[in-house]
């Protein structure tokens, strides 16, 4: 799997700074994600205004997971930190049904603002081993994707403890950043 993993960030490796950003209500599996990337050491930071900022830094490519729970204050820190992101990846629990609602806001909200203009984004339905998991499609329909008109996405089903899915979500996203 490592080995998967450093060959799509070869090819993610295009002559262009990258941000990539990593979101997603809680628990739904962002940490678990960037652990099995492995990349490298994941760089974890409390900064003084008090939430988590998961960072890894490869080449051109910064990626970044913020613990968000919602806070406007938060989306406001990350105009602060970041000009703009290249590509947004959407962490969502498949198996929350009662929250799949909260997390289609999140992300509605998220590509409204102005930093996310440009932004491409993956979606990861995750924990598609859990039972009662929604489909890709389902997650889909829930998230309303399909109403986005001028914005390129894709959505993947993941596990992400064994890393099924991640390297075609992630394969999707390099070609899909690479020629921008
Ligand atoms: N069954 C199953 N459990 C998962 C999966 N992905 C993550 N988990 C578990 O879900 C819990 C939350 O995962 P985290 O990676 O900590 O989630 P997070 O998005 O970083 O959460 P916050 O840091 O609280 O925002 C952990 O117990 C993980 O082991 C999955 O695909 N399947
Ligand atoms: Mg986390």
């Amino acid at each position: 799997m490592g080995l998967l993993f450093s060959k799509v960030w070869q090819r993610m490796i295009c002559n262009k700074e990258m941000r990539i950003l990593m979101l997603g209500l809680d628990a739904a599996g962002k940490t678990t994600i960037l652990y099995k990337l492995k990349l490298s050491d994941v760089v974890s930071t409390v900064p003084t205004i008090g939430f988590n900022v998961e960072t890894v830094e490869y080449r051109n490519i910064n990626f970044t997971v913020w613990d968000v729970d919602g806070q406007d204050k938060i989306r406001k820190l990350w105009r602060f930190y970041y000009g703009g992101t290249d590509g947004l990846i959407f962490v969502v629990d498949s198996s929350d049904r009662d929250r799949i609602n909260d997390a289609k806001e999140e992300l509605h909200h998220l590509l409204s603002e102005p930093e996310m203009e440009n932004a491409v984004l993956l979606v990861l339905a995750n924990k598609q081993d859990l039972p009662n998991a929604m489909s890709a499609s389902d997650v889909i329909h829930a998230l309303e994707l399909q109403k986005m008109q001028h914005r390129k996405w894709f959505i993947q089903s993941t596990v992400a403890p064994t890393g099924d899915g991640l390297y075609e979500g992630l394969d999707w996203l390099s070609r899909a950043l690479c020629s921008k």
